[in-house]
């Protein structure tokens, strides 16, 4: 006889609402038969969809307790996530499989070689609240029917074309759009979407103006998209974009629209004509005063840094035969939408950062509360041509969300400026081992991992980029910078090959690599190295130099390495990582990944897109990852290899 109050929580409501014994029966078969669709829909999915990794996807084995990469709902009538990120998934998802399991709510597919068209069943799924699918080569038209649940959409880097589509403004759980790295085209939409809190469309094809409800987020959501223009990229020229061939899916801006924004455009040349009047006028006065300036230092930042006693006059000089109005001009990079000129930039009141080897950097607050930093570089050695060079490398690595882009530059014979964007939050050498007693707050273990896999990229992106011979060199805490969020940036990249390096012995040792102390040569793969100490001291809590006197200092590999051979211990990890639960098991993979990096041959490092890759193996970031009651992720890291 059947015992109701033995019966899961689902089936006893069912219960109550049916009391009749033989309507239950009649029920149980139903909760059977759900998840025996959901079965046959994965076993299509894995039969059509070749993977690198062996799926442990046995029709004999309960597929709740014991398939890779699924979570059941807690009654098991139900698949309520499927996570398989990595596994080497290739071809297309044929349409009619995934799109058949009705109760789903989590699909990550992120970081596989998928291809073809994404059916439209899939993000159509009635159920379906995170949508994972970035990293993949999925192309043609983003699907135009979606889940009204969607809470997270990610398609970024892949080769979606077509519209984005307007179908998304109906989307009111949406928390985030990530769509960026695509080939998407045509203007966006006004989304009023009022959960929206991370929205990112960059380095698609997309043009027209910035649609006003999306104006709050930063240049980062849009750069990369030479049509775009407005807030907070730059602001629209006169001569708007073409409108997109076929924006079949957006309505035509309204009339009245066009005409407020061309009076708008009048009015901003109109102040861009008198400026340019001004400016030149400013430019004339500034040639005349140059060289007293100059020998004076009497700009602002000079001022200042003068201040901390220090005189940067360089050794030799440079581009002599340049025609002199040239050397005045601050030279700005595609996507940057700041709108300030030297003259401002030298009236700014400004307030020293700090002196690193390539020279001091200043936060210099201009009118309109811009806040920009200016690095002042010491002893360059190289001419006009070779630095106008780097600085276009430099500039084109920048375009990453993990990288800090560089805004603008400025060169003359006595100086050398570099305009970036001001990161407000500090640097992830403050948040790991600053005073304790400011009000320091501790990175837990889910902000670590989010700021190492941001950092792998941003280094993967700037190896990938710069080619064979472009290296970071730098990499330590100090140079990630992190914004209100925790987004780290990579900073002070590519400088080493301006300077007569090394002009001072480096700050921090204790990230180079053994080759690089031994040869001063640097590659990808010390860049690694100094990776593998990078994250070691996101572990350990400890900073990976040797000072006598400073007992949290320390040869981190060695140390480290001492540890384990040992035993695999707790005494590694920070103890500050301590109060965390459950973690361990990712801690330890995170140190193997950091230990694989830290090997002294450096052939046998890994390179960073492996390492990117095992790091979000570690751990699912973002929404996808948060555990829910119902939901039991620990399995997901079981995927088996062959
Ligand atoms: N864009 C930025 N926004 C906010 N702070 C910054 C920015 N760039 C640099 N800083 C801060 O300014 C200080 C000096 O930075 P700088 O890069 O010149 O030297 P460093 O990183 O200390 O040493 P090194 O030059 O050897 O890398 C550091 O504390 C750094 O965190």
């Amino acid at each position: 006889m059947l015992n109701a109050e033995k019966l899961p929580m689902k089936l006893c409501s069912i219960f109550s609402l049916f009391p009749s014994i033989f309507v239950i029966v009649t029920l149980l078969p139903l909760a059977l038969a759900d998840l025996n669709s959901d079965k046959q829909a994965l076993l299509a999915f894995a039969a059509a969809v070749p993977h690198g990794r062996k799926l442990n996807w046995n029709p004999a084995t309960p597929i709740c307790s014991s398939w890779v990469g699924i979570t059941c709902t807690l009654d098991g009538t139900h698949v309520l996530a499927l996570r398989l990120p990595a596994v080497g998934l290739s071809g297309p998802i044929p349409p009619h499989s995934l799109g058949k399991l009705d109760a789903l709510r989590v699909l990550s597919l992120r970081s596989n070689l998928l291809n073809g068209t994404l059916p439209s069943d899939i993000p159509s799924l009635p159920s379906l609240q995170y949508l994972f699918l970035q990293h993949n080569n999925f192309s043609g038209d983003i699907p135009t029917s979606f889940s009204p649940q969607l809470n997270v959409l990610d398609l970024s880097f892949n080769s979606f074309t077509g519209n984005i589509p307007l179908t998304i403004q109906n989307l009111t759980q949406l928390t985030g759009l990530s769509l960026q790295n695509n080939s998407l085209s045509g203007p966006i939409a006004n989304l009023t979407l009022p959960r929206l809190k991370h929205l990112n469309l960059s380095y698609n094809h997309l043009n027209g103006s910035i649609p006003s409800s999306l104006q709050k987020f930063s240049n980062t959501s849009f750069v990369g998209n030479a049509l775009l223009c407005g807030p907070p990229l730059n602001a629209c020229s006169l001569i708007l974009p073409p409108p997109s061939p076929s924006p079949s899916n957006f309505p035509p801006p309204p009339k009245q629209r066009s005409r407020k924004k061309l009076t708008k455009g009048a009015i901003i040349a109109i102040a861009v004509g008198g400026s340019v009047v001004l400016f030149l006028v400013a430019l004339i006065l500034i040639l005349c005063c140059w060289k007293r300036k100059d020998s004076e230092g009497s700009s602002v930042l000079k001022g200042k840094a003068s201040s901390g006693g220090r005189s940067e006059k360089p050794k030799e000089e440079f581009g002599s035969g340049v025609q002199e109005q040239e050397k005045n001009k601050l030279v700005f990079f595609e996507g940057c939408s700041y709108n300030f000129d030297l003259e401002d930039l030298l009236r700014a009141s400004a307030e020293v950062l700090g002196k690193g080897s390539f020279g001091t950097a200043y936060k210099a607050v201009l009118e309109e509360a811009t806040t920009v930093v200016v690095k002042r570089l010491k002893e360059v050695v190289v001419g006009k041509k070779d630095f106008e060079q780097q600085m276009e490398i430099i500039g084109r690595v920048g375009q990453h969300p993990n990288v800090m882009p560089l805004r603008a530059y400025y060169y003359s014979k006595d100086e050398k400026l570099l305009v970036y964007d001001y990161i407000s939050g500090g640097s992830l050498s403050t948040f790991l081992h600053g005073n304790k007693g400011t009000g320091r707050t501790s990175l837990d273990w889910y902000s670590r991992i989010k700021i190492a896999l941001g950092a792998a990229r941003g280094i993967a992106h700037i190896h990938s980029v710069g080619g064979s011979k472009f290296f970071h060199g730098n990499i330590k805490s100090s140079n990630i910078l992190l914004n209100q969020d925790l987004d780290g940036y990579i900073s002070d990249f590519g400088l080493a090959p301006l300077m007569n390096f090394p002009a001072t012995p480096p700050r921090y040792p204790g990230y180079r690599a053994p080759e690089v102390i031994e040869t001063r040569k640097h590659t990808h793969k010390s860049d690694v190295y100094s990776f593998g100490v990078l994250l070691l001291e996101m572990l350990t809590g400890k900073q990976p130099v040797q000072s006598p006197g400073r007992d949290n200092m320390v040869d981190l590999p060695r140390w480290v390495q001492s540890v384990v051979r040992e035993e695999w211990t707790a005494e590694v990890f920070d103890v500050e990582l301590m109060r965390f639960q459950n973690i361990e098991e990712e801690m330890v993979q995170m140190l193997q990944i950091a230990m694989a990096c830290v090997v002294r041959v450096p052939d046998m490092r890994p390179n960073m897109v492996d390492i990117v890759r095992m790091i979000e193996d570690v751990r699912q970031l973002d929404s996808e990852n948060q555990p829910s009651s119902e939901e039991n992720r620990s399995k997901d890291s079981n995927v088996q290899t062959p």
